[in-house]
């Protein structure tokens, strides 16, 4: 299947991003909860966790029918300033009622070995969407993802032997140029086959890059590579500074 023409919504503030950004996950969450009951996301790390606070208090958020995983994650204690675990938990969590065993951490029991740590993982994803079989992917409801400057996306970082993984559900990775080194992270065939994937950069230290991912996507910027296609759909929440270079068109937002 073709993957559909990515759809970039740019807002003048972050405060604006973060309102329409709640909206859509709202409308995302009430689809899901309609077919499954249940609504299945994955977060990533850095400016991300923060863009969601918009969702604390939102009439109509079913935080009891959530299930969170992570896009990626950094192999470190779950307490440690560097985890993405913990800044969710800082920002998002402890602020609604979202079951911790709705909340999907790694086991850092398995911390000496990475590649344990990754299956223990995927068969934590495996629990979830039990699909292994029927299906060769789980299809996550919303997958959250940021870029960097590099254009890498989740722990996809370019240049890497993990953007080939077509097998895996979750890989890691031992020597990630940002630090810290290790983390495991969703693969591109878990990424490209839910049902919406969302992007989020703000300011303007993303505007080359985004330039770069959306006007010429055949440079092959990790970020690029995220096409859903099965048949999902992905969607860029910006700010006015992070798109101020980019000449592919905006679309304006509504629920
Ligand atoms: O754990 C991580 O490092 C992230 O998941 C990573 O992929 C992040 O999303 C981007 O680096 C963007 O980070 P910023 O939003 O902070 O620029």
């Amino acid at each position: 299947m073709t993957p559909a023409a990515p759809v970039l919504y740019s807002f003048p503030s972050t405060g604006d991003l973060s309102n329409s950004l709640a909206d859509f996950i709202l409308k995302a969450q009430r689809e899901a909860l309609e077919k499954r009951g249940k609504f299945t996301i994955a977060i990533s790390g850095g400016s991300l966790p923060k863009t969601l606070t918009a969702l604390i208090d939102k009439p109509g958020i079913k935080w009891n029918k959530w299930q969170v995983f992570y896009a990626d994650e950094r192999v470190v204690p779950l307490d440690d300033p560097d985890s993405n675990h913990k800044l969710a938990h800082d920002t998002l969590y402890s602020h609604v009622p979202l079951p911790a065993s709705h909340i999907h951490t790694i086991d850092l029991s398995l911390a000496d070995d990475l590649e344990e740590l990754a299956d223990a993982y995927e068969k934590e994803l495996i629990r979830e969407f039990a699909q292994k079989d029927s299906a060769r992917f789980p299809i996550f409801d919303l997958v959250l993802l940021g870029t960097g400057p590099d254009g890498h996306t989740a722990s996809l970082f370019p240049g890497h032997a993990l953007l080939s993984e077509e097998d895996r559900w979750v890989a890691y990775i031992d020597d990630s140029p940002k630090p810290p080194p290790k983390r495991i992270t969703l693969t591109y065939p878990v990424i490209n086959h839910a049902a919406r994937v969302v992007f989020v950069a703000t300011g303007d230290g993303k505007k080359e890059v985004l330039k770069s991912i959306l006007d010429t996507p055949e440079a092959g910027l990790p970020a690029a590579r995220v096409r859903p296609a099965h048949p999902g759909q992905l969607f860029w929440f910006v700010d006015d500074a992070a798109s101020s270079e980019v000449a592919y068109a905006k679309t304006a937002f509504k629920v």
